[in-house]
């Protein structure tokens, strides 16, 4: 990977040499910038090495004498900077402090090398605002991961950090009235100090729309909630009505608050910067134009009020068509919120794949393009180095070239291993929102050979084989090198669930491997072994799948799910069938690990599937009346002795005393009865499992009659 800067520059021009790099050097600088984040950078990079006699670093903003002589190279564009690597001095003259700030986070990339090339840089960013917004559900960010993104935002010329996450109970609803308690309030502090240093504008949001009240006492309780932010330091406000129903969603009200705010508070203060508002309806699906919501907004709200947008649904990628929808509606040009690397309507699923899809052509069109990440701070950082990339210069960006610069500026050590794992760690799943991303891009077409010939012809095509086998190989050793890492361990941690289950996709697809190779080559007589090596694997990943990560909405750790695990199980139960009917044996094909088994002579209930979600065991529900005949009986059998908590059975009535009996089996091979008792106004009844283990529990009727019923729910939990 040959060195690039980061973000791609606008202009930069090699002089085919270099120059040793200096251990001494004297700052020449206007005595005013002493404080300047810029001048500590400098002061960072040649620690106590800074003398009078040292090679000399001028640097200036527009306007000093000091760069004079440069002022027709220096960028006529906020945040742009002119940086000059020269025989015998280095030049950095920013259009403002930010630019300059920024000329020296380049020159600290190039310090990175053997020696200092001589370069004449000229660039600026294509936006004006680039960045976060932390608005995920879930878990906030940690303090020390905010102090981490903050840094990482100055080395990346990301110059946005909207602080909202949306389980904060002071930014949101019911404490957004009142000031944060001193010990978040200095945790907040130490934030705006820390963005400061890296030139970094920190936004405090706050979302007040679910109950807020169009009165002046909910106004003046808002203003002060600003006032105690901007003692701590905050001089950049947003507020969020998004995700919210009933009053709080008017947009006269909304607009007529936002302008009391901007008129009352930002011009007041007269150094806070544009208030960001994000509206109710803040994307297309969402939106209906004709009720005003968004031309209301758009007419009404101050012309500086920047509106942020999320394209044409909740998430999308954002191309042309997007932003001439949006921005002669807004009167303004939109301020996209981009709801990726959050993942936390996908939590199982890490997206750690290239950023790609934006238009390049759009670099007019937009006011700010903020990422929304996932609750995974260090892993969001592969996605959010690229986002730098693209707001900063989006024609010259390059989805793939960024990805890679991204994986080795965050494990330099291991670039190869991360890469790996994140090629196959990238896609969502299936998801209410259709957001797909592609995974496993390279080994695509091996995976498929391999899969065709077989599953067709029940041929291997020798050169996909090796290449998958290779990759199986690759995906062990990423995994393990990874978990061992000394470097980055704070990524390592909160990887490290899906780093387990990638090594086990990978032992799992050498098993399977094996068993087309012996099938095909009808060296059957290990088969066995292998197809029951293959099924602890499949075990073990259930089980990782059903201890790590368990949340209320996607629980789980999947890993290699849109290529990997697809075409390992389809071999698997290929080869399994085709074994089945070359020996006549009976082998279980099903791949999908499930350790749950349904048993019922009840003929509507036999075949009902059984889901495991995370530690829930489900069958799934049928919309029949159910004829249930006397002493019929249905049973769930676990794979071995486990505690569960509840059984919740819903048939559609709550008349079941002396028509139908539960009882679980425990390890011991004892019967005993549940007392099943109403859980809702509705039909629902639950039962305790108690605490010893068991090995199954049966519904039966006992009534000696048929019995019609419903089949609305049969479910359990495991403790
Ligand atoms: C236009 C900006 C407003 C976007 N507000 C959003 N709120 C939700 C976020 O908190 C979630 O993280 C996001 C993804 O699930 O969906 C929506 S996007």
């Amino acid at each position: 990977q040959n060195f690039q800067i980061q973000p791609t520059p606008q202009q930069y021009v090699t002089l085919q040499d270099s120059l040793e790099i200096p251990l001494q050097v004297s700052l020449i600088t206007d005595k005013s910038y002493e404080n300047l984040p810029a001048v500590s950078l400098v002061e960072n990079l040649w620690k106590g090495q800074i003398k009078e006699n040292g090679f000399p670093i001028y640097l200036g903003i527009q306007g000093d004498k000091l760069v004079k002589k440069y002022k027709k190279n220096i960028p006529n564009k906020s945040e742009g900077y002119y940086l000059s690597i020269e025989k015998d001095k280095i030049i950095v003259a920013g259009a403002d402090e930010q630019g300059l700030f920024y000329g020296i986070q380049t020159l600290a990339q190039l310090l990175t090398l053997p020696k200092l090339p001589l370069v004449q840089v000229t660039d600026y960013p294509d936006l004006p605002y680039r960045g976060v917004v932390e608005g995920f559900y879930g878990t906030p960010w940690s303090q020390d991961a905010r102090l981490r993104q903050l840094e990482f935002y100055g080395k990346n010329k990301l110059n946005v950090y909207l602080y909202g996450p949306k389980d904060d109970p002071y930014h949101s609803t019911p404490n957004w009235r009142k000031p944060y308690p001193p010990q978040e309030a200095a945790q907040l502090k130490a934030l705006v100090d820390k963005a400061k240093e890296n030139e970094v504008i920190f936004y405090w949001a706050i979302h007040p729309g679910q109950d807020i009240r169009w009165n002046t006492e909910d106004r003046d309780a808002l203003m002060k909630k600003f006032e105690s932010m901007y003692e701590l330091g905050v001089r950049a406000f947003a507020v969020f009505f998004d995700d919210i129903s009933g009053e709080g969603t008017k947009a006269e009200k909304q607009a007529e608050l936002l302008n009391y705010l901007d008129d009352n508070f930002v011009k007041v203060k007269g150094d806070v910067a544009p208030l960001v508002m994000c509206p109710t309806e803040y994307n297309k699906s969402w939106s209906d134009v004709k009720g005003g919501y968004l031309t209301t907004l758009g007419d009404k709200l101050n012309k500086g009020i920047q509106i942020m947008w999320t394209g044409d649904r909740v998430i999308a990628c954002i191309d042309k068509p997007s932003m001439e929808f949006i921005n002669p509606l807004l009167k303004r040009k939109a301020y996209i919120w981009w709801n990726f690397p959050v993942s936390d309507y996908v939590r199982d699923h890490l997206l750690m794949g290239p950023v790609y899809g934006n238009g390049l052509d759009i670099k007019d069109d937009m006011a700010a393009f903020v990422s929304n990440p996932m609750e995974r701070a260090e892993a969001s950082k592969i996605a959010l180095y690229s986002i730098a990339d693209y707001a900063w210069n989006l024609e010259s960006y390059d989805s793939d070239n960024s990805w890679k610069r991204a994986i080795q500026d965050l494990m330099p050590q291991h670039a190869k291993y991360l890469e790996t794992f994140a090629a196959h760690n990238s896609d969502l799943g299936e998801n209410g929102h259709g957001f797909r991303r592609d995974e496993s891009v390279a080994l695509q077409p091996a995976l498929k050979a391999l899969q065709e010939s077989y599953t067709k012809e029940g041929k291997i095509d020798e050169k996909a084989y090796l290449e998958v086998s290779d990759a199986c190989q690759q995906i062990i050793l990423s995994a393990d090198m990874l978990m061992a890492s000394k470097t980055n361990r704070p990524l390592i941690e909160e990887i490290k669930p899906w780093l387990i289950q990638f090594k086990l996709v990978g032992e799992y697809g050498q098993q399977v491997l094996q068993m087309i190779q012996e099938q095909a080559t009808g060296k059957t007589e290990d088969f066995k072994e292998t197809y029951a090596h293959a099924q602890a694997l499949q075990v073990q990943m259930g089980e990782v799948d059903a201890t790590y990560n368990q949340n209320p909405y996607q629980p789980g750790v999947k890993s290699g799910s849109k290529c990997l695990m697809p075409t390992f199980n389809s071999l698997f139960e290929a080869s399994t069938i085709r074994y089945n009917q070359q020996q006549g044996t009976q082998l279980d094909t099903r791949a999908e690990y499930q350790p749950y088994t349904l048993n019922s002579d009840v003929s509507q209930l036999a075949l009902l599937p059984v889901r495991r979600k995370g530690r829930t065991g489900a069958v799934s529900s049928s919309n029949e009346v159910i004829l249930w005949q006397s002493n019929g009986q249905l049973t769930l059998a676990m794979d071995y002795p486990r505690t569960l908590g509840n059984i919740v059975l819903d048939l559609g009535t709550l008349d079941i005393e002396g028509k139908f009996v539960l009882e679980v089996q425990t390890a011991d091979g004892n019967w005993k009865t549940l007392e099943l008792k109403p859980a809702n106004n509705k039909t629902l009844l639950v039962a305790q499992a108690g605490s010893e283990q068991v090995v199954q529990f049966r519904l039966k009727n006992t009534s000696g009659t048929l019995q019609k019923v419903y089949f609305k729910r049969c479910s359990f939990n495991e403790l």
